[in-house]
C-alpha cells in the first residue's frame, strides 16, 4: 500500500505513511459524523414506540440522551482535529521535502536533459505544481480515500441491517464512480492539454522579457505581443474545455447519487405498505440517505481534482525517474592527461558532431582547439568535464575513465571558463567566491588583482561589496569576464578549460590577462578553444575540428608545413587584420 502511494503520488517514504495515517482519520472522523444519527435512531425508537401502539415504557432519559450527545459532539471534535492536523502538517512537510528532492534531482541530472527541457516548464513544476498539489494531499487525496473507507463499513453495516432498502440506497455509487472513472481519459486529456498551453504562455512571457531588447530594437513588439495573445486565447479555450468537461461529468455523477434518495422513498414505502419493513427502518434509511450522498459528492469531486493533478505527478516522475550520471567519488588519477580515444557523440539522434576523435591534453601544456565553426570544439570541451557522456569510444583523465566518475567530484578538478559568463545577483567577491567556497577574502582579493579585476572593482560604489545585479547586468562584457577568470583562479584547478577566455577584452587587458592566465595554467592541463591565431600560437599543441572530425593534429609549426585547413586559416585571419572599416 506504502509502496503504491509512492509511486502513484510521486510521494516520498514519510509522505506515503503521513497520508495513510491522515487517510485514516478521515475515515474515522467521516464515521464520526454517522454518530448523531445513530443517537437519533435511538431517540426516535424511544419516541414513535408509544405511537404506533407498543408496549408502554419508560419516556427517553434526556439527561442520557444529552450526556451522550456532548460525548459525540466530543468525539466528532477529537476526529476532526486529529484529521487536520494529520494532513495539514504531513502535507506541508512533504511539499517542503518534495521540493527539495526535485531540486536535488534536477543538480544530478546530465546536461543533455536540460537541453531538451524548456526552463520556465521546470520552474513551473518545481514551484506552481508542487502548490497545486498541497491542495490535492491536504483536502482531496486524504478525503477520498477516508470516504471510501467510511462509505464502504456504513453500506457494509447498512446491507447487513436490511439488504433491500440498503440496495435502495447503495445502487447510485457504483454508477456514480462509474461516470467519474470512465471520463478519466476524456477528462485527462483535455487538462493536458490546458497544462501544455499554459505553460506556452509562460514559455513566452519569459522570452519576451528575456529578449525585450531585440524585441525593441528590431520593432517586433506588435508582432510579439500578437503571438502571445494568441497564446494566451489558446490556453483559455483550453481552461474552459477542460474544466467544462470536468463539469459535465462530475455534476452528472452527483445527480445520479441524488437518485439513491428517490429510490430509497420509493422501495421503502412499498414495503412499508407490504408489511415487509417497519416505519423505524424507512427513517433509519432516509436519514442515512441524507448523509451519506454528502462526502460520496466530495467523492467524487475530489476524483475529478486527483485526475487534474496527475498530470502534474506524471512529470514529477518523469523528473524524479530520468536516470542521472553516477560514478565514483573517490578516484585516484595518474598526472591529469586527459585522452580522447575514438570519440563519438550525437546530441540528437542520428545527427553526429564528434566521429572517431582521438587527441590528448598532456598536463604541463596548452591545447587548443581550432576549426570553423559548428566543427566539435565547444562539444569536445564539454565531453571533457562530462557535461554529456560519449556515445563511442572514452575520454580519460589521468587514466580514468571519466564516465565512472561522479560528475561533481570529477568537477573539483576543473576550472572552467566559457564565453557566455553566468554571474549571480550579488556581490562581487560573492561572485569570485565561487571558485572555492573557504577561500579568505585575501585570496579572492589576490584572484581578482591577477585577472586584472582590481582596477574596474576599485570604481565600484562599494569596491568587493558592490552587488552586481543578476547575471552582473551593471559590469561591461569584459569585466564579467574578468570575474570569471578570477574565479578559476582562486580555484586553481589542475585541468584549466577556457573558451575564447579573452573575447570581450580590450587589447591593454587581454595582454595582462594573458600574463594572469600564463601563472593559472602552470603545470596544468590545458584545453582552449582558440579562434585568435595569437592564443594558437602561444600553444604546445593544435587539434584541427572540422565537422566532428580531427581533420589534422600537431604544433603551429608542423601544421603550417603540412599545409590543409590551419594554413588556410592563419592565413584568413592575417588578412582579416588587415582590412579597415
Ligand atoms: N545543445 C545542443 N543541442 C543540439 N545540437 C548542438 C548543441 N550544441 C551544439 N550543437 C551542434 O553541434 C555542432 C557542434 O557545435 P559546437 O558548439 O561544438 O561547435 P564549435 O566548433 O564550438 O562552434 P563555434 O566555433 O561556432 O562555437 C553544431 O552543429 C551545433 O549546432
Amino acid at each position: 500500500m506504502r509502496k503504491y502511494l509512492q509511486n502513484r503520488f510521486a510521494l516520498s517514504e514519510q509522505g506515503a505513511k503521513d497520508l495513510i495515517k491522515g487517510s485514516l482519520y478521515c475515515a474515522l472522523a467521516d464515521i464520526s459524523l454517522m454518530a448523531p444519527l445513530g443517537l437519533l435512531v435511538l431517540l426516535l425508537d424511544a419516541l414513535l414506540k408509544p405511537i404506533f401502539g407498543a408496549p408502554a415504557s419508560q419516556p427517553p432519559d434526556i439527561v442520557l440522551y444529552t450526556v451522550l450527545g456532548v460525548l459525540i459532539l466530543g468525539l466528532m471534535y477529537v476526529c476532526h482535529w486529529y484529521q487536520y492536523t494529520s494532513v495539514f502538517v504531513a502535507t506541508y512537510a512533504e511539499s517542503a521535502t518534495r521540493r527539495i528532492s526535485l531540486a536535488e534531482k534536477l543538480r544530478h541530472l546530465p546536461l543533455s536533459y536540460f537541453g531538451k527541457k524548456d526552463l520556465s516548464d521546470l520552474t513551473n513544476t518545481v514551484m506552481g505544481d508542487c502548490a497545486e498539489l498541497e491542495h490535492a494531499f491536504s483536502h482531496a487525496i486524504p478525503q477520498l480515500i477516508g470516504a471510501s473507507i467510511s462509505t464502504l463499513l456504513v453500506g457494509i453495516g447498512l446491507l447487513v441491517f436490511d439488504w433491500q432498502m440498503g440496495l435502495a440506497l447503495l445502487w447510485v455509487i457504483p454508477v456514480a464512480l462509474m461516470i467519474i472513472l470512465g471520463s478519466k481519459r476524456v477528462h485527462k486529456s483535455g487538462v493536458e492539454k490546458h497544462y501544455r498551453a499554459k505553460r506556452a504562455c509562460a514559455d513566452g512571457i519569459q522570452e519576451c522579457l528575456e529578449t525585450v531588447q531585440e524585441i525593441k530594437a528590431y520593432n517586433r513588439e506588435e508582432a510579439y505581443l500578437a503571438g502571445l495573445d494568441r497564446k494566451l486565447d489558446e490556453a483559455e479555450r483550453a481552461q474552459i474545455s477542460s474544466e467544462f468537461t470536468a463539469g459535465v461529468f462530475v455534476k452528472s455523477a452527483e445527480m445520479v447519487l441524488k437518485l439513491g434518495l428517490a429510490t430509497v422513498v420509493l422501495v421503502g414505502s412499498s414495503l412499508l405498505i407490504a408489511g415487509q419493513t417497519d416505519l423505524l427502518t424507512f427513517l433509519i434509511f432516509m436519514i442515512a440517505a441524507s448523509r451519506i450522498y454528502d462526502p460520496l459528492s466530495g467523492v467524487i469531486a475530489n476524483i475529478a481534482e486527483i485526475i487534474h493533478v496527475d498530470v502534474r505527478i506524471d512529470r514529477m516522475n518523469e523528473i524524479m525517474r530520468h536516470p542521472v550520471q553516477e560514478g565514483v567519488e573517490e578516484y585516484s588519477t595518474k598526472g591529469y592527461d586527459i585522452v580522447f580515444d575514438h570519440v563519438g557523440f550525437s546530441y540528437n539522434e542520428g545527427e553526429k558532431v564528434l566521429n572517431d576523435v582521438s587527441f590528448t591534453a598532456r598536463q604541463g601544456e596548452v591545447t587548443a582547439l581550432v576549426g570553423p565553426s559548428g566543427g566539435g570544439k565547444s562539444t569536445a570541451t564539454k565531453l571533457a568535464a562530462r557535461f554529456w557522456d560519449v556515445d563511442r569510444g572514452t575520454i580519460t583523465l589521468g587514466g580514468v575513465d571519466i564516465s565512472t566518475v561522479d560528475p561533481e567530484a570529477l568537477l573539483r578538478n576543473y576550472a572552467i571558463v566559457f564565453q557566455d559568463v553566468v554571474l549571480f545577483n550579488g556581490t562581487v567577491m560573492e561572485n569570485i567566491r565561487l571558485g572555492r567556497r573557504d577561500a579568505t577574502d585575501e585570496e579572492v582579493m589576490a584572484a581578482a588583482k591577477a585577472a586584472m579585476c582590481d582596477e574596474f572593482v576599485s570604481r565600484l560604489p562599494q569596491g568587493y561589496r558592490t552587488v552586481i545585479g543578476e547575471n552582473g547586468s551593471t559590469l561591461s562584457g569584459g569585466e564579467r569576464q574578468r570575474i570569471s577568470i578570477a574565479r578559476a583562479l582562486l580555484k586553481d584547478a589542475p585541468v584549466v578549460l577556457l573558451d575564447e577566455a579573452t573575447a570581450s577584452l580590450d587589447v591593454e587587458n587581454e595582454t595582462k590577462i594573458q600574463t594572469a592566465l600564463s601563472r593559472l595554467i602552470e603545470d596544468k592541463t590545458v584545453l582552449v578553444i582558440a579562434h585568435r591565431m595569437r592564443t594558437v600560437a602561444n600553444a604546445d599543441r593544435i587539434v584541427v575540428l572540422d565537422g566532428g572530425y580531427v581533420a589534422q593534429q600537431g604544433t603551429s609549426d608542423e601544421l603550417l608545413k603540412q599545409g590543409g585547413l590551419y594554413k588556410h586559416m592563419v592565413g584568413l585571419q592575417r588578412q582579416s587584420m588587415e582590412w579597415s572599416i
